[in-house]
């Protein structure tokens, strides 16, 4: 039985939806990363939020694992690399919480602007220190976004309901999209020029690493306020510090920090510095929408092959997972029948889809040939990571898709380069649903790929299939069904003999002396 485990705190809905859909469910939260190592073998999907981290080590531990679902929008608490090269798909939800983590940037920014920490506590201490909290206006102000996707755009719409003015730095907005949102596209020196607040927005990458770095907070508005809701490792905490000492930063909010869980910090009593513990994506109806998403999610792929929001592998709906699957199995087939003939001499690999293939998402054929040939080479290929093993072992890969019917109403072809020129094979789906070989490097061979097969690639000459067939037979093989073609009458001919039980070496050393034949695979599908 498929078997998932929730290793973070997560809305019982998500349990809920698994199980409803016949999985089995464990909810762990709070496992050490020992404890979760030694249990992650027994299960197919983990759904996580930030705590756990699915580390290298952790991966590699992860035997069954095909999917890691995160409750949430950042996933830099997974090894994403390692989970490719294992395999393992790695899926987000990346709309469920914006809403709740845009307003939690709003309440900072008011918290930051009316000192709101500070005063409560002064209060609630018994000392109603009237004139010692002013606090300044956000109307008129300007708000200085870094990031302005998802939530940032949120932000920006809520900024500009307050009166604000909105300058976004974000090189992927486009100036439409800017207008759009009513916001001014602006370069960071500009932002960090004009805002009266600042608040981020973007991932956390090798290009926003720091982007508040002690040299950019030195060219900020004096007195500006900022707000983190995103990473911590944006802003450098130690240079913050001084500015808010300073006063070159009147106040400051970070929901996030560099090393989580901050239980210590130097920031921690500053003055103007206030904190949440990472509260972003809190409220009740986030979290919901996040459990139930991910719930979904990673029940469409565990049970249907349906592929949603993934951070590595290409989107396959629900719907046209049972529609692609014939296509699939066609595919991978014929990258394992390349895949063994040529061995390691592929250099480049074309899938072209015509006729009925052409209509459908063409990412997962590809990948599925990829897997059949990658397969060839390494143990733990699948759709997950043999498009890195491929990019990997250097294969120029290409799609081409053919809307034109053409001898066939469907039909999927694979056109392999490699050291001695190109190659194609080609296969088409009787009745829709049964894959075939048509074509096998410019020789029309039809053949079912599957169990044991032999490729016999000889002279067209009379008596040969005689003497293959006594070969076989003496040595207790049992042909199940021959498949042949030619390139023409007594020139080239190829067989795919598919023969019940294996095929020993040695059988395959007394056909390659027959006479006539140039070339003896075995192959296993
Ligand atoms: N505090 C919390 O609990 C939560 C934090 N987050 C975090 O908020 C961040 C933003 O999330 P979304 O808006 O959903 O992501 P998003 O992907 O929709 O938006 C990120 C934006 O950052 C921009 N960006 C990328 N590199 C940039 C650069 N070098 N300079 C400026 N902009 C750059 C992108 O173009 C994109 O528009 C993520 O890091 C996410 O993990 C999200 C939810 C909850
Ligand atoms: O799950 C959480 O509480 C954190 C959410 C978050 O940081 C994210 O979605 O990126």
């Amino acid at each position: 039985m498929t078997k998932v485990l929730i290793s973070d705190k997560m809305d019982p809905k998500a349990a809920a939806i698994f199980r409803e859909r016949g999985i089995e469910v464990d909810e762990k939260p709070g496992l050490t990363p020992d404890e979760l190592k030694a249990i992650i073998g027994d299960y197919d999907g983990l759904a996580i939020r930030s705590a756990t981290k699915a580390t290298k080590g952790l991966l590699e531990a992860a035997t069954n694992l095909k999917v890691v679902g995160r409750a949430g929008i950042g996933v830099d608490n997974v090894d994403i690399p390692a989970a490719t090269a294992r395999g393992v798909v790695v899926m987000n939800t990346p709309f469920g919480n914006s809403i709740t983590t845009a307003e939690h940037a709003i309440a900072l920014m008011f918290a930051l602007a009316r000192q709101l920490p500070e005063a409560d506590a002064s209060t609630q201490a018994g000392k109603w220190e009237k004139n010692r909290f002013m606090g300044v206006e956000v109307t008129g102000k300007t708000l200085g976004l870094i990031g302005c996707g998802n939530i940032g755009s949120i932000v920006a719409t809520r900024a500009l309901g307050l009166k604000m003015k909105v300058a976004a730095f974000d090189p992927f907005l486009t100036p439409e999209r800017a207008v759009e949102l009513g916001v001014d596209k602006v370069e960071l020196d500009e932002l960090l020029r004009r805002a009266d607040f600042i608040t981020l927005h973007t991932p956390l990458t090798d290009q926003t690493r720091n982007v508040l770095s002690r040299e950019n907070l030195g060219k900020t508005k004096k007195g500006v306020r900022i707000i983190n809701c995103a990473r911590g490792g944006l802003i450098d905490e130690a240079a913050l510090k001084d500015a808010l000492e300073s006063g070159q930063v009147a106040g400051a909010a970070l929901d996030v920090f560099e090393s989580e869980p901050a239980t210590a910090s130097p920031l921690f009593g500053t003055p103007g510095f206030i904190s949440t513990p990472h509260l972003g994506a809190s409220t009740s109806e986030a979290q919901v929408n996040v459990a139930i998403q991910v719930a979904e999610q990673m029940s469409d792929f565990l049970l249907l092959g349906g592929v949603t929001n993934a951070i590595n592998m290409p989107s396959l709906t629900a719907e046209e997972a049972p529609r692609l699957k014939p296509y699939m199995s066609l595919a991978e087939k014929l990258g394992k029948l390349v895949g063994q003939i040529l061995g390691e001499d592929v250099r480049s690999v074309s899938v072209e889809v015509e006729g009925a293939a052409a209509q459908l998402n063409q990412k997962p054929i590809t990948g599925a040939v990829l897997a059949g040939l990658m397969g060839t080479y390494s143990q733990t290929v699948n759709m997950v990571n043999a498009p890195y093993l491929a990019k990997e072992r250097g294969l120029d890969v290409r799609e081409v898709r053919h809307d034109r019917e053409g001898d066939y109403h469907t039909l999927v072809a694979v056109e392999v380069g490699t050291s001695k020129g190109t190659v194609r094979v080609a296969g088409t789906l009787f009745g829709n649903k049964a894959p075939r070989l048509v074509e096998l490097f410019g020789v029309e061979v039809e053949a079912e790929l599957q169990g044991t097969m032999i490729y016999i690639v000889n002279t067209d000459t009379p008596g040969f299939i005689g003497r293959l067939g006594t070969a076989l037979g003496e040595a207790g093989i049992n042909i199940a069904t021959f498949n042949l073609g030619r390139r023409e009458a007594l020139g080239e001919a190829v067989a795919l003999v598919a023969v019940d039980g294996d095929v020993p070496v040695e059988m395959v050393a007394t056909l390659a002396k027959l006479e006539g034949v140039r070339d003896v695979v075995p192959l296993r599908f």
